[in-house]
């Protein structure tokens, strides 16, 4: 009672008084956290409530390069509620990026988030999956699917059929007219290749992991030409807005990810957005769950021992079942159950999310660099003309002899790697950059920063696929190059992005000329999480 007659006898004043001298002593404890912190790292002053995001205008890439440059090696920033160490020396990343099965510390790419279990993500699949066990669980079926060589060859099988389809529409815009054959060789093209890779890899991952035909290449083709890709047409329009639902849920992990709870269901234009957003998963998730039953349901009218499907959904779905003759064991040596539907959807939808942008970003980053070497670009023809041949099929195993392609990919990778910041989260106390750490600390591994150390590369900034080319990984430090990056955690489909870039170079460059609009333009880039090709406009035409 006492209390209520207090509060009824304050005036607007002393609220006021109140509000200014709670901010104080948030001030105060923020400041007293800040400078009495254990192992302090140079880095940018926080400010109370926003932390540093006065230094952050949602280019990650462009922050850590600057933390790079002003406070060393070895830094920290306070962002999005954590103390975050970015760290940019390949000697300090022994242990957060070693292949150790035992030594859980470094699992974690981030906590726990309620945003992301809203939107059907938390604990599922691989990249946000912040539960180690069900993680590991997720992980063996994966690299098991995509690493077998069944599904490389038929990755190679489809990036060639998908490239007869995009051939067909180069020469058509050129032409405008998709029938027309005459002047086989007298075509030129000028568009923009970022449209295309994108489309190219999102029609390649779709047909890899689901084994359902998307049209992404078409739906570019219909969009910038005035004749239309008459053919299955009610496809093509599932295709769009299936294409659509997975970059939005894209769009939606740093939405429901950066943004709390209470902002996300208060703020009306954050309102509106978490209410498309949800229904665009709700959309996507019922898409996917009828492909996987209707797989399922094939299956199960195929006899056993009858050869199935060497996509990544089949292999999800028969893994440990009576038809897998190769059974994935848990460390114990026990064998692993199947998988539910609901993991084998989050597992299908993190390719979606790993298998797309990634590698459409690179191949324009590698094209923009051949155009602006001649030397390389030539020597690069060369190697593709002696072990492709015109009309001589692409192969596998002729794909792993292309040494000096392989080198232009790494070194693209080096010079801009499409995700450019690792993290790692450790929920229990570790030991790092010599420092002990509490639980809940976040690190960053720069790859800028690895990927141009003085100290570890000459001419760093000088673009030289020859420092890769006919050279041992041990003739470097294991870890200043990490463009897939490392550890448990590394990229498993590092194998399937080198099979779609080496075929995508061969298929190109054996048959096509190409070169940039304009030379001088410096590459257009924004960088998030990814960094992202804004725009590469390119002339093609047949090779004489
Ligand atoms: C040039 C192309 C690619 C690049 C540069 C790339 C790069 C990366 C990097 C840097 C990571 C984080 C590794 C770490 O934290 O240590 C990663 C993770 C991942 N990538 Fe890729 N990637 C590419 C292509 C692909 C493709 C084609 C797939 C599809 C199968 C894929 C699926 C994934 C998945 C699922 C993860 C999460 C792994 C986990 O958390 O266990 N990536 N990738």
């Amino acid at each position: 009672m006492a209390f209520l007659d207090i509060i009824a006898a304050l005036k607007f004043k002393d609220y006021l008084y109140l509000i200014i001298l709670s901010f104080l002593i948030y001030v105060f404890q923020f400041y007293y956290k800040y400078f009495t912190r254990p192992n302090k790292l140079p880095g940018p002053l926080p400010l109370p409530l926003i932390e540093c995001s006065y230094l952050f205008d949602t280019d990650a890439k462009q922050l850590f390069i600057s933390l790079h440059k002003k406070y060393g090696d070895v830094c920290e920033v306070y962002l999005g509620g954590f103390r975050r160490i970015s760290i940019s020396r390949p000697e300090y990343l022994e242990k957060m990026l070693a292949s150790s099965a035992t030594d859980t510390t470094f699992m974690t790419r981030a906590p726990y988030s309620k945003g992301l279990e809203e939107l059907g993500m938390a604990g599922r699949g691989l990249i946000f999956n912040h539960d180690v066990k069900s993680w590991k669980y997720n992980r063996q079926f994966f690299n098991k699917a995509v690493q077998s060589l069944s599904f490389n060859l038929e990755a190679v099988k489809w990036v060639d059929k998908i490239f007869q389809e995009i051939e067909v529409y180069w020469k058509s815009l050129a032409h405008n007219n998709l029938s027309s054959d005459d002047n086989e060789n007298s075509w030129c093209l000028e568009t923009d290749l970022s449209l295309w890779a994108r489309s190219f890899t999102n029609d390649m991952i779709i047909i890899l992991t689901t084994g359902e035909r998307s049209y992404g290449v078409a739906l570019l083709y219909n969009k910038l030409s005035p004749t239309k890709v008459s053919r299955s047409g009610t496809l093509i329009e599932d295709s769009e807005r299936f294409i659509r639902g997975i970059s939005k849920q894209i769009l939606g992990v740093s939405f429901f990810m950066f943004l709390n709870s209470p902002l996300r269901h208060s703020i009306p234009f954050a309102k509106k957005n978490v209410k498309s957003l949800i229904e665009n998963r709700d959309y996507l998730f019922e898409r996917m769950d009828m492909i996987v039953k209707k797989r399922k349901k094939e299956i199960e009218e195929t006899p056993v021992g009858e050869e199935l499907r060497h996509d990544l959904l089949t292999s999800l779905i028969i893994t440990n079942t009576e038809r897998d003759k190769d059974n994935v064991k848990a460390i114990d040596g026990k064998i692993l159950r199947p998988m539910t539907d609901v993991e084998i959807r989050g597992n299908l939808l993190d390719a979606f999310i790993g298998g797309t942008e990634s590698t459409a970003n690179l191949f324009c980053y590698l094209t923009y660099y051949i155009c602006q070497y001649p030397k390389v670009k030539q020597k690069m023809i060369d190697e593709i003309d002696t072990i492709f041949p015109q009309n001589t099929c692409l192969n596998h195993d002729n794909l792993l002899k292309l040494e000096y392609c392989t080198a232009i990919i790494k070194e693209v990778g080096r010079i801009i790697p499409p995700l450019s910041i690792l993290a790692r989260y450790t929920d229990k106390p570790c030991e790092m950059v010599g420092y002990k750490w509490d639980a809940g600390t976040i690190f960053h591994v720069n790859l800028n920063g690895l990927h141009k150390h003085k100290d570890h590369w000459s001419n760093p900034e000088i673009f030289d696929p020859d420092r890769f080319y006919k050279k041992k990984d041990d003739d470097r430090h294991k870890y200043s190059f990490a463009m897939f990056g490392g550890g448990l955690r590394a990229c498993p489909g590092k194998k399937l992005a080198m099979i779609e870039l080496l075929s995508l170079m061969v298929l190109i460059y054996r048959k096509y000329d190409v070169e940039l609009i304009d030379i001088k333009a410096p590459l257009k880039t924004k960088s998030a999480i990814l960094t992202i090709c804004k725009e590469l406009p390119f002339r093609i035409k047949p090779r004489n």
